[in-house]
């Protein structure tokens, strides 16, 4: 099943073009990597398809269109987690977890035992138990990442929006989170992750979609994406390219001549 289709796909911000004719198809089981330069696009684009950010063209998603969607609709089809790591109200970790709930539950309704389930195990799997009743707002930086992605693992929706979901975890972390959202995607879910860690982007990701001004110019499997050429065209660096066991391995080595 399509999760999200995209066409014609144009935004612009400030007077300029940021997002420029996308056309972007995801469909059950996929864990993508959304890559590219600084200022890209990437962001935007994951705010357009939730509706954040002014566009022109077509966005369906689970083959509705989003634009007649009512925002309780789209949280159950779609969850977020933006870049910004703000957690403005004191509450505890376990409360705020729940919140991811919030789509699931009719207005002033007690979460029932599905939603606490569904709570436990998102902060199981980000490893954010032993937090529980700490205050959110009293957490390190990457404590607090991992407990706003265990929210946005809680809402339980068929395609997770991450920007920049590794920023600020150890590396420990960041592998957790990769496997768990590569783990998503064997369940029959599908992930779109923002990323900068080309390493891991290559290592994890089913397919990777390379954003430049605000274009798509490559989209398939990682080996297919990252090449030489490219990384050197796009980012403007010389990295090691290689394969081990476990699949393609890229690291970064200096910038292009
Ligand atoms: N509110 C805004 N007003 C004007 N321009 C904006 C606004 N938000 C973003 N932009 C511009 O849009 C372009 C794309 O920004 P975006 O945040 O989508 O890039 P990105 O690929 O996510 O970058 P990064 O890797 O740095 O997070 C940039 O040139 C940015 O300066």
């Amino acid at each position: 099943m399509t999760l999200l289709a995209l066409s014609s796909l144009s935004a612009e911000l400030g007077g300029k073009t940021v997002l420029r004719d996308v056309a972007l198809t995801v469909k059950e089981g996929e864990f993508v990597g959304l890559i590219g330069p600084n200022g890209a696009g990437k962001s935007t684009l994951l705010r357009t398809i939730l509706g954040l950010t002014p566009s022109q063209g077509n966005i369906e998603l689970g083959g509705q269109a989003a634009a007649s969607m009512s925002a309780a609709q789209r949280a159950k089809l779609v969850s977020y987690l933006p870049q910004e790591r703000e957690i403005a109200w004191p509450v505890t970790v376990e409360r705020l977890v729940g919140l991811g709930r919030a789509p699931h539950l009719p207005p002033f309704a007690r979460p029932g035992a599905a939603d606490e389930a569904a709570v436990r195990e998102a902060m199981r799997r980000m490893d954010v138990e032993d937090f529980a009743t700490r205050r959110a707002t009293e957490l390190s930086g990457g404590e607090k990442a991992r407990v706003l992605i265990a929210r946005a693992l809680a809402q339980e929706a068929p395609l997770m929006l991450a920007d920049e979901p590794t920023a600020g975890l150890d590396p420990a972390h960041q592998i957790t989170l990769m496997r768990v959202f590569a783990g998503l995607a064997k369940e029959g879910r599908s992930v779109i992750a923002c990323l900068h860690d080309l390493g891991l982007a290559a290592r994890w990701c089913s397919r990777l979609v390379l954003l430049a001004n605000g274009s798509i110019v490559a989209d398939g499997p990682p080996r297919d994406v990252l090449t030489a050429a490219r990384l050197r065209d796009v980012y403007g660096i010389q990295a090691y390219l290689g394969e081990d066991g476990g699949g393609l391995v890229v690291h970064p080595l200096d910038l292009a001549e």
